[in-house]
């Protein structure tokens, strides 16, 4: 419940959204109360002048129905237009709020989460919050409201009659929504928990699938699926028979109340006590009123589901951060000469570290090949300078000022990598390569293109720089998706480049042409390159050899000359 709590706090900035929706929807649902009752009464008003031959004034009940049908159909248009806006303003409002608090949090603090459990956080269960306005915060205020106002009226007329109005809607509005509540409890809290697994299960499958075919493993991971699914449907099922046996419950006794008003109100009317046509407006109203209970129930069928959503989305943005922004950033530096000292690394768990104890010292515009076989310690060293996680010992600074003293965004402008498999986003090759440089030109882009040999490839694409580079880069292959990342760190204009192994897996003389873009394009920056390839290190100023997370060797260029 704390989660819901935090969800509406949420609500705050969009207040007007929300009291404009809320005023709108009041007005449309009044009036089509008033429309039904009016249109009740002047039928039967006009019936009984009609049999007692009399004339009524027809102009002024005509005028009010017509009246109230504009209202009615321009309210219904104008609250969906408003109930909407308001929802896609809050849940994109929701979204950027979270994606704010989860930025932090990656890489380190997600590790343990499988991706398809994020997606499914920042997808499904936010889909499912936009109900919690959309299908119960504003119908069950503007119900209410809409339930005082009728109320309040028929006080005047009479009391028995309002305490017995009041009663049927505190009924179908408070205990049908909190029966449907309570009995949909455990289905929805199961189907929330299916869709979880499934969008996890699918997501995997989706991303794995070459694999799962050569191995045959996807038999077994397809059962799963078709298990998660069938899981899923079951409780969604048991869900909707809920609330659609609440909805029911409520629409009988709507018409149970219009019913009970004529069987008690008739004998009153052939008394003459009553006007036959305000017996009529009276049970129209009632049938009218009940109908905007009615969906409150099944609304509420689903509400723990909604909950346990609520729960899934703030437990994820709860997470501690890896690393923690500093209180106050120090003022970026001037100089970007790198200084590690005594810097280890050990991954929680892990029984020795990834780095231990390296000393070394960067100059601004040095030029360092990092070489070491695999697992030697070159990524971690990469995390290190970007700050995706801290050294467990040690300290790194940049110009004199400590890594950890700088904001996350002042140093990104800093310093960059170029990993071996970038993330490109679901956008255009223009898109992923503005990342770097918002403000870059086309020429800019076609030239950094260029430098990594990809220039040809985008011209013959029928959109260019516009095409679209398929969900997380599928459409390029293995080579063209790193290319394009190492295009997009070389055309920022961080004075700190780390280039982990650029020109692996291009043929010698792609990788001799790449190489040669490279350090004409760094000139004047420090550029780290972690490589296997002796061109590269031939090009640096100093090779430093890591080996199980230690430097082992370090060579200066004239040593170098004499080895390779
Ligand atoms: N997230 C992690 N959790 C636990 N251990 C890790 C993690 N990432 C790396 N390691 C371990 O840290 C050590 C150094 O790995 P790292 O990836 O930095 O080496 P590398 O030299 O970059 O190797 P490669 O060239 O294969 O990428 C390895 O033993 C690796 O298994």
């Amino acid at each position: 419940m704390r989660s819901l709590l935090r969800l509406l706090a949420l609500y705050r900035p969009y207040a007007l959204w929300i009291g404009a929706s809320l005023l709108v929807s009041l007005a449309s649902l009044l009036a089509n109360v008033g429309l039904i009752a009016v249109a009740g009464w002047f039928i039967t008003a006009m019936a009984a002048a009609g049999l007692a031959g009399v004339s009524i004034d027809y102009f002024t009940p005509a005028a009010l129905i017509r009246a109230l049908a504009i209202l009615r159909s321009g309210g219904r248009y104008l609250d969906r237009l408003i109930s909407h806006e308001a929802t896609f303003r809050l849940i994109g409002g929701l979204r950027a709020h979270l994606f704010a608090r989860l930025e932090p949090l990656a890489p380190g603090a997600l590790a343990d989460l499988r991706s398809g459990d994020i997606l499914e956080r920042l997808r499904g269960d936010i889909d499912r919050l936009e109900h919690v306005f959309l299908r119960m915060v504003s119908p069950l205020l503007v119900a209410g409201l809409a339930g005082a106002i009728l109320v309040a009226a028929l006080a005047r007329w009479s009391g028995a009659l309002a305490a017995a109005a009041a009663a049927i809607f505190v009924l179908a509005g408070v205990a049908a929504p909190a029966l449907a509540a309570f009995f949909g409890r455990a289905p929805a809290r199961a189907a929330s928990a299916a869709a979880a697994r499934l969008r996890a299960r699918l997501t995997e499958a989706i991303e794995g699938l070459a694999p799962l075919l050569t191995t045959g493993d996807d038999v077994r991971r397809f059962a799963g699926l078709r298990r998660d699914m069938a899981d899923l449907l079951a409780a969604e099922s048991r869900v909707a028979r809920i609330g659609a046996l609440g909805q029911a419950r409520v629409g009988a006794t709507g018409e149970f109340a219009a019913l009970a008003i004529l069987a008690l109100g008739a004998p009153l009317a052939q008394a003459g006590a009553l006007k036959s046509s305000d017996l009529v407006m009276g049970a129209l109203a009632a049938l009218a009123a009940l109908e905007a209970f009615a969906p409150l129930a099944g609304a509420f069928g689903g509400f723990y589901g909604v909950l346990a959503s609520a729960d899934r989305v703030f437990a994820l943005i709860d997470r501690k951060p890896v690393v923690a922004e500093p209180d106050e950033a120090a003022s970026p530096p001037e100089k970007f000469d790198l200084r590690l000292r005594g810097v280890s690394l050990t991954y929680p768990g892990a029984a020795r570290p990834a780095l231990s104890q390296i000393d070394c010292d960067i100059a601004e515009g040095a030029r360092i090949a990092f070489v070491g076989p695999s697992g030697a310690g070159k990524s971690s060293l990469a995390d290190l300078l970007l700050r995706f996680r801290d050294p467990s010992l040690g300290e790194i600074r940049l110009g004199g000022v400590a890594l950890r003293k700088l904001s996350r965004r002042a140093l990104h402008a800093r310093i960059v990598v170029a990993r071996q498999n970038p993330h490109l986003f679901t956008a255009s090759v223009a898109d992923n390569l503005r990342l770097a440089r918002s403000d870059a030109t086309d020429a800019e882009l076609w030239a950094a293109l260029a430098a990594v040999g990809l220039e040809e490839t985008i011209r013959a694409l029928p959109l260019g720089l516009e095409a679209p580079v398929g969900v997380a880069g599928e459409k390029l292959s293995g080579g063209q998706a790193k290319r394009l990342g190492l295009a997009r760190v070389l055309l920022s204009a961080a004075p700190v480049l780390f280039l982990d192994e650029p020109t692996e897996g291009l043929d010698a003389e792609t990788a001799r042409r790449v190489l040669a873009a490279i350090l004409k394009r760094a000139e004047g920056r420090t550029l780290l390159i972690a490589t296997h390839r002796p061109a590269e290190m031939a090009a640096m100023d100093q090779v430093i050899a890591l080996d199980g997370g230690v430097i082992v060797a370090r060579k200066s260029q004239p040593a170098l000359r004499a080895t390779i």
